[in-house]
């Protein structure tokens, strides 16, 4: 902790350039200095801002953000896309630098706000040869002023663009005597340079940190708050802080007192929407068109349980008929002996159990910002415009939390016994961070289903929860719900005596099904163009090159046409049973962790994720599971391989910007010291990939209410009015994770970063399509307050057509992407988006082989590359030599490998016979 030199609590202003790391810097900075920090974006009207009564009539003029900079002790001018040089990226930070001497205040500029200071004082921004993002280097310093006693500094650089000071060793790349380094030049003869990275050899000398020689203004171009930058990032901002305080001392400032800003706050945040309102829908989505009785409504968790045996999760849902109709499945997938794929992960599985003519829904729509609660028989009840669709569900999670009374008398526990199962889109994730989708979508952008009757599987323990949370007495429905799977169990289990070995996974593959097979070879699929594919990773890079963007996660939609069977065009329970065969196919095929079938309202949704989004307990600690770097081991890639290439930097790189990004956005909600990076860039070793994951968790801060602390089994419902104000306090508390889940929209592995600049681009690039149900996130809302949701990815997306009953095409949807850095190679970007896609498509094909897709031509480059490596004698013990095979053509491999083009037969590469 800096020296305090002020008598007072000191303020920050924090300057948000739209950065996907701001909330990253200040908790990092509320680490270092007990300071209030107030954060603002650089293109804010500060009339907006909670400012003093004085300013507040002003205009938004560069005078009124003065008289608001002038309330501050310091300023913090921060990262963010693209040039320094274009006024509207730099917002406010530009009138910093002119403050006159009675105004000043002492800044901390970082990186695109570094650039905006040097400009300012005669240097000049350029590009770099090589873009830096996500890259860890040495930084050299002098070790004076805010290097002050720094040791080795170790820093994660985020930038395209440079300063340029005219110095020698940027010009000639040398200089006459070693101290040159650090004098100012006739140039900038006011910036002093602090610190250089030699790292890069195209690069040259990079200019990592300056100070004005007599105003109070630093600035470094490196990432101190990043993960990967070393404890001295820390000592960094103490040192900054040290100096800074000193120039604030003598600054006699006018600061509003935190009750005038809660009351400004209470003010300005219009209470959207009403608690009635809320309360109103939440009574509605719970008693349908029953009328309420007049005692206050309890939920309790009326629960069973029973052992799993050998009964699949498929034998669940089809012994609850739900293929006919309408149903969601979130699915764990198994080993082949039924363990759980991962531990962590993949331990339950989840049946929403849809009832005709019961089930209420919740839909909305971003083009037209409508809201629809629907009845059991998809029938709209009422609708109404809101903005706000986030706080809705919120309220109504809230109230049902509320409402909450029994809970399982079970000595472990299922993280779902009711609530919200179902989807929200790409689009509403991007409405969350002001970009607004007009295209008319056929589908809702939100769609929940209030699920009260679920099946819960414990794949570990191997136990099945039967649960209700129905408003009236379900216990009738929960015992004979509980003698059904008994005797099924019973039944599995005898068929599969006098076997002492486990029941093999059925293989749709191999079970005869005319009306099948008869679709899925009428299948035909379109493809991206290669060529077009690769221009827009061109396109991508373009942007990267010119500071636009760190990361972009590119997608593009593929389609699956087939003829749509006569029988399904007449029998929509037939149409659904048709979706049901497919998603078992997919599972066989691709495994995954983060399975999902979803059948409602017009969707048809079969997943196949491997990735958490995010998820969240009942005591609000939360956790995020990005994935960035895939080896598969088909590719006859040994662990060593797959180590070297997960090592790579281009895919530390990757993985570093989402870890860095999924950090900002629970620090946003978590605070500073609650988020903690469990798990940095590990390689995880699956059935058939090794996956470069790390993991971000965030927990309620140590001063959180004794109700969250509680367990589960001690908990203590709170509905004495007399603590109407601490439960006010406490849903903030207690919706923690749920604010984690919408403030963290759209999936930050789906955007890259910065994430909102990287949207507006993607949008650019994708021309303007929606990407819908892909990219967007599938799960649930546990109505005792947890949650968990996967990223949809490798999953295929029926929409029906307005007419079902005469449509002769079925036409799926299959997304799919990747994230495009500067060290991205287009062609085999494109070969791993055809990877990913036909992992799931494999669903398609009518032997479970992969095809040949379309564009043959197009995989020769990979195949006469791997004609390149060494190939094993005849005879010989296969496995790919590993010495010569450079780790680009090994990652190509895997691609075509994927997409079906090459295959190992003992580990031995072949071509398509
Ligand atoms: C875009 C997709 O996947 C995303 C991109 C990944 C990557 O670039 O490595 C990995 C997992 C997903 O976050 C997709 O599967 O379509
Ligand atoms: N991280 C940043 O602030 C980046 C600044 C600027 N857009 C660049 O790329 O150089």
């Amino acid at each position: 902790m800096a020296p305090a030199l002020l008598t007072r609590r000191p303020r920050i202003l924090y300057l948000d350039a739209y950065d996907s790391f701001s909330n990253n810097i200040i908790a990092q900075v509320e680490q270092c200095i007990d300071a209030e920090i107030v954060k603002c974006y650089i293109d804010s009207d500060p009339d907006s801002w909670i400012v003093p009564e004085a300013a507040k009539a002003r205009a938004a003029t560069p005078a009124a953000f003065v008289e608001y900079a002038k309330t501050f002790d310091a300023v913090i001018a921060g990262p963010g896309p693209g040039s320094a040089a274009c006024d509207e990226d730099v917002g406010w930070m530009k009138v910093l630098w002119k403050l006159q001497d009675e105004d000043i205040v002492p800044v901390l500029s970082i990186c695109l706000g570094f650039q905006s200071m040097c400009l300012a004082f005669g240097a000049s921004i350029q590009k770099l040869t090589e873009p830096r993002h996500g890259i860890v280097s040495e930084i050299l310093n002098n070790g004076t002023s805010i290097f002050n006693g720094t040791k080795q500094l170790h820093a994660t650089q985020y930038h395209s663009l440079q300063v340029m000071l005219h110095h020698r060793i940027q010009t000639k790349k040398a200089v006459r005597y070693p101290a040159e380094l650090w004098e100012p030049t006739e140039t900038c003869p006011d910036l002093q340079p602090l610190a250089w990275d030699f790292g890069n050899r195209q690069n040259g000398a990079v200019l990592m940190a300056a100070r004005h020689i007599n105003k109070p203004f630093w600035g470094v171009q490196f990432h101190p708050e990043s993960i990967c930058t070393n404890d001295e990032g820390m000592r960094i901002i103490q040192n900054w802080w040290a100096e800074a305080s000193l120039e604030s001392r003598t600054r006699n400032l006018k600061t509003p007192s935190s009750t005038e800003i809660e009351q400004d706050i209470a003010e300005d945040a219009a209470p959207w929407p009403k608690d009635s309102l809320i309360e109103a829908l939440t009574m509605r989505l719970v008693h349908g068109d029953a009328i309420p009785s007049s005692r206050a409504t309890v939920l309790d968790v009326q629960c069973a349980t029973t052992g799993s045996g050998r009964l699949t999760v498929s034998d669940l849902v089809e012994l609850f008929d739900s293929p006919c109709g309408e149903t969601i499945v979130l699915e764990s997938g198994l080993h082949r002996d039924l363990r759980p794929m991962a531990t962590d992960t993949g331990r339950h599985s989840i049946i929403g159990l849809v009832a005709p003519g019961e089930t209420m829904r919740l839909h909305y729509y971003t083009n037209t910002q409508v809201m629809e609660l629907r009845d059991g028989n998809d029938e709209v009840l009422q609708k109404w415009h809101t903005q706000a669709p986030w706080q809705c569900i919120r309220g109504v999670m809230s109230h049902l939390k509320g409402m909450l009374g029994q809970k399982p008398q079970t000595s472990t526990w299922s993280p779902f016994w009711g609530g919200f199962m179902g989807y929200a889109s790409y689009e509403a994730g991007l409405e969350t961070i002001d970009i607004k989708s007009k295209e008319e979508a056929e589908y809702p952008d939100i769609c929940f289903a209030y699920i009260t009757r679920s099946i819960v599987v414990d794949h570990q323990l191997k136990k099945i929860y039967i649960q209700s949370i129905r408003s009236t007495d379900d216990r009738s429905w929960v015992n004979e719900t509980l003698d059904q799977l008994y005797d099924a169990v019973g039944r599995k289990s005898l068929e599969s005596t006098p076997n002492p070995t486990p029941l093999p996974r059925p293989n749709p593959f191999e079970q005869h099904d005319t009306t099948l097979s008869n679709y899925l070879a009428s299948c035909t699929r379109s493809v991206i163009d290669r060529d077009q594919y690769c221009a827009s990773v061109g396109s991508c890079q373009k942007h990267i090159a010119d500071g636009q963007s760190y990361e972009l996660c590119l997608t593009t939609t593929n389609k699956i046409r087939a003829r749509r069977p006569r029988i399904c065009r007449l029998s929509r329970t037939e149409d659904n049973e048709l979706s049901w065969k497919l998603y078992k196919r997919l599972t066989a095929r691709n495994t995954a962790p983060f399975s999902a079938y979803m059948r409602l309202h017009n969707m048809h949704v079969l997943s196949s994720s491997p990735e958490r989004y995010i998820s969240w307990n009942r005591q609000q600690a939360a956790q995020c599971r990005p994935i960035k770097g895939t080896v598969s081991k088909s590719s006859g890639a040994t662990a060593t391989d797959a180590h070297a290439i997960l090592s790579t930097p281009k895919e530390r790189a990757e993985n570093l910007m989402i870890v860095d990004l999924v950090r900002h956005q629970l620090h946003g909600v978590y605070g500073a010291g609650n988020v903690h990076v469990s798990q940095l860039m590990q390689v995880e070793e699956y059935e058939t990939v090794w996956q470069l994951v790390s993991v971000v968790e965030g927990s309620p801060s140590s001063s959180i209410s004794p109700r969250l602390q509680t367990s589960d089994d001690s908990w203590v419902d709170n509905k004495d009015p007399a603590a109407a104000s601490t439960l006010q306090n406490q849903d903030k508390e207690e919706m923690l994770g749920f604010d984690a889940f919408t403030q963290s929209l759209p999936a930050g592995s789906m955007t890259g970063a910065p994430k909102k600049r990287s949207c507006e681009l993607l949008r650019g690039l994708e021309n303007g399509e929606r990407r819908g149900i892909y990219s967007g996130v599938l799960g649930y809302l546990d109505i005792g307050g947890g949650g968990d949701f996967s990223v949809v990815i490798r999953t295929a997306v029926k929409i029906d057509a307005p007419n079902p009953a005469s449509a002769v095409e079925d036409v799926w949807s299959i997304g799919a992407g990747g994230a495009i850095t500067t060290l991205s190679n287009p062609q085999s970007e494109y070969d791993e988006m055809l990877a990913k896609f036909s992992s799931t498509a494999a669903a398609f094909e009518e032997n479970g082989e992969i095809e040949e897709v379309e564009k043959e031509t197009d995989l020769r480059g990979i195949w006469s590359r791997l004609m390149e490596v060494e190939e094993p004698e005849d005879g010989e013990d296969g496995g790919l030599p590993a010495a010569p095979l450079l780790l680009r053509t090994l990652q190509d491999f895997q691609a075509g490998l994927l997409a079906g083009v090459v295959r190992t037969t003992n580990g031995v590469i072949r071509g398509r016979e």
